[in-house]
């Protein structure tokens, strides 16, 4: 069996290059964004006033000093003329600084009377000018490869990018497939029990940057099993679900390498998780997850997501924390074990406690989970306060 850093590697070297597709700014949330997005302007495009006050020249920036308004400086409506010496010019917040100004005073700081203004006795230093080009420069970059949050939606349409080309999103079949198993809300036979595991699998892929297709239910015979690879026809990535170990009925392999399957790998040092599958399809990435609820959503913590990442050009990481150990471990077997943990805040690291059970089909337990703690392989016995390696669920 090979280690998960392996099998993890060999994912990745499944995965194509990310193919780039322009798109309009409004579809563009959660995206990746392939290359390095330039700005078109300098923004602010002008020096613009940060307050409402009034526009004066430095000279006359003496307590007690009387300037006459001369005109006024608008948003979207800035003063034609130049500054005279001995005058000032009404300035909103985001205006355009007049030619020959150099600060802004306050409006609460000065007194008007007509068309005359006063300054107060006491001067501030701060000038209240934002200068052209303080927050960007026209050619300056949003850096890529980077997933698209809110914010940089924003920056972009401040640059004036309507448009940004970004990672296609990779099409993801999901198979199911086992004679036990019905959709929720159907009537299951006395032996049977619900799928589960495709709504979890979906909302990540989804949240991940994903497309999916969630196929029908497949049954444990030759010919179901092929019907399902037929209606993933097209798809980046097949992720199966069960029937990838070692039983009677588990004929995702057979089924899958009669198609043609290319076989990267099957079966790693990893708990739980072990009859994981991995290979090329015809133009797909195969996935071929476990059946049990708890391994099959690891799995696709540990490679289904950074799969995805990496057909998007991200790197195709998992991250890991530091935690200390609360309580005592025995020594580890020869498979990594990825632990469902609770997390408390400790002095320093958070405090991680792995569940009595790791029962790989408690899904409810898993959703008590928030970290999984990292046990590698052959790992020895550990001492509450040692350090450990844990993921984010
Ligand atoms: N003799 C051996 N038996 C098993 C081994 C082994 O090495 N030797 N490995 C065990 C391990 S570890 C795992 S994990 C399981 C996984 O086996 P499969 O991938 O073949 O999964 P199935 O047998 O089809 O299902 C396992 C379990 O999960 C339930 N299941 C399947 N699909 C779903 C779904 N979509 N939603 C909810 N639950 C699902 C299924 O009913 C079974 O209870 O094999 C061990 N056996
Ligand atoms: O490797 Mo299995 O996934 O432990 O139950």
């Amino acid at each position: 069996m090979i280690s998960v850093a392996e099998a993890l590697a060999r994912v990745l070297a499944l995965a194509p290059q990310a193919v780039p597709e322009q798109v309009a700014l409004r579809a563009a949330a959660g995206r990746v964004l392939l290359y390095p997005a330039l700005a078109q302007r300098d923004q602010p495009p002008f020096a613009a006033s940060a307050m409402d006050g009034y526009a004066i020249r430095e000279a006359d920036h003496v307590p007690g000093a009387v300037l006459a308004v001369a005109g006024e400086a608008g948003a979207g409506h800035g003063f034609a003329g130049s500054l005279a010496p001995g005058t000032a010019v009404r300035i909103f917040t985001g205006a355009p600084v007049p030619a020959g100004a150099e600060r802004v005073v306050l409006q609460e700081d000065v007194s008007r009377d007509g068309g005359r203004i006063t300054l107060g006795d006491k001067l501030e230093a701060q000038t209240h000018i934002r200068p052209q080009g303080a927050d960007f420069r026209a050619g300056d970059a949003l850096e890529a490869p980077r997933r698209l949050r809110p914010v940089e939606l924003a920056l972009l349409a401040s640059m004036n990018l309507p448009e940004v080309s970004v990672a296609r999103r990779p099409e993801v079949a999901i198979l199911a497939t086992g004679d036990e198993l019905v959709m929720p809300g159907e009537d299951p036979g006395p032996d049977q029990i619900i799928a589960s595991n495709s709504f979890a699998l979906a909302a990540m892929a989804e949240a991940a940057g994903a497309r999916v297709r969630m196929l029908p239910i497949a049954r444990d015979s030759e010919a179901s099993l092929q019907q399902g690879f037929a209606l993933a026809e097209g798809a980046d990535v097949i992720v199966t679900i069960g029937g990838a170990s070692v039983g009677d009925h588990d004929l995702v392999g057979k089924v899958a390498a009669d198609l043609g399957m290319e076989r990267a790998f099957w079966k790693i040092a990893m708990r739980p998780g072990k009859p994981l599958m991995a290979g090329r399809l015809g133009g797909a990435v195969m996935l071929g997850l476990p059946g049990n609820p708890v391994s099959s959503i690891v799995c696709a913590h540990l490679f289904l997501l950074p799969l995805l990442a990496a057909m998007q050009g991200l790197p195709g990481v998992v991250a890991t924390r530091r935690a200390v150990l609360a309580e005592d471990l025995p020594a580890n077997g020869p498979r990594a074990h990825y632990m469902r943990s609770r997390l408390e805040a400790g002095d320093g690291l958070p405090r991680i406690t792995p569940f009595a059970s790791q029962d790989s089909s408690r899904l409810r337990l898993l959703t008590e989970a928030v970290a999984l703690l990292v046990r590698p392989a052959e790992d020895g016995p550990r001492k509450a306060g040692d350090v450990a390696q844990y993921i984010t669920l």
